[in-house]
């Protein structure tokens, strides 16, 4: 485990990004943005999710140890938006590893992304752990362990998302190619009957629904969640979402069996 440990503090970028209008629309087509959210789907407006994509996938060589990729699952993410991502544009990123730390049934490696406009101005910073299975025990810091309970009340709203049986086939075009996602033998490998869900598709299509429900994709000012467990294409998702504060929701993502897939949501906008 020598090479997670050493990873802590190094940094890789920067590195430019450029996307365009066809970018933006194939995005929000992925997480099932459609005719009634026109202004996502045609490319006219960014959906803030998309900021992750461009920052996290396309540039950085993802090969953090010596280990079956097959294990590694997405494990957390977060996006805290500066300013609200263009239609089209470039960005500039940089990214830092920031955290190994030993969970026991894994690795749990943790990096954050920082990108900035043209002018040098922060748009976007995003963080990002991933959960190598049967990595852990090699006597690291376990790490901060954070207890979260939603509030205890009926949700405010639910909100509904079937996906599609190709919807890992699509999202996968916006850039992240991780065969677990398509590759029946390789998900097999990785302990799963079939390909499962990217976990940032699940998290985009959480976010599309709460946006739709709760402000303009603009107000949008810091999204985190934890993938809890797997989804299998073809899933209904079930947003249960909690008003905590102006400007602040708790969520929390199932499936229709009731698995919880997307955990510990915070959503908040100005
Ligand atoms: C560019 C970089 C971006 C990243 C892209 C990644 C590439 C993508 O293509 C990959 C994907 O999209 S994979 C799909 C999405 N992810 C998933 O489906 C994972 C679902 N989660 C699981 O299966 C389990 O939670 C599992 C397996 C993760 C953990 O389950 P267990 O082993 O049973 O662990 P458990 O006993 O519950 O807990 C042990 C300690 O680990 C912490 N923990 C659990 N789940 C975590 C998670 N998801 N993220 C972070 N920490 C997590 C627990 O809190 C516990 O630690 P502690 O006791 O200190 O609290």
């Amino acid at each position: 485990m020598a090479i997670f440990r050493s990873l802590v503090g190094q940094t890789a970028g920067p590195w430019r990004r450029s996307w365009t209008e066809t970018d933006t629309a194939l995005y929000a087509l992925a997480i099932g943005a459609g005719q009634e959210e026109l202004a996502w789907s045609t490319g006219r407006e960014a959906l803030p999710t998309f900021g992750i994509v461009l920052a996290q996938f396309g540039a950085f060589d993802e090969r953090l140890g010596d280990y079956d990729p097959a294990l590694l699952l997405h494990g957390e993410q977060e996006i805290v938006v500066h300013q609200p991502l263009p239609a089209s544009g470039s960005v500039s990123v940089l990214r830092t590893v920031t955290d190994v730390f030993d969970k026991g049934s894994g690795a749990l490696v943790a990096s954050r992304w920082d990108a900035s406009d043209d002018a040098g101005k922060p748009l976007l910073s995003t963080s990002s752990s991933v959960f190598v299975r049967g990595e852990g025990g090699f006597g690291g810091e376990r790490g901060p362990s954070l207890a979260w309970e939603p509030p205890a009340r009926a949700p405010d709203v639910m909100l509904r998302f079937t996906t599609s049986a190709n919807q890992a086939l699509l999202y996968r075009l916006t850039g992240d190619h991780n065969p677990l996602h398509v590759d029946p033998e390789f998900a097999a490998r990785g302990g799963f009957d079939r390909p499962i869900l990217h976990g940032l598709c699940t998290y985009g299509i959480t976010c599309r629904l709460l946006i739709r429900e709760f402000c303009e994709a603009s107000r949008v000012r810091r999204v985190f969640g934890r993938f809890s467990s797997p989804v299998v294409p073809g899933a209904e998702l079930v947003v249960s979402a909690w008003r905590t504060g102006p400007g602040e929701v708790a969520f929390r993502t199932a499936d229709a069996d009731g698995s919880v897939v997307l955990d510990r949501g915070l959503f908040t906008y100005s």
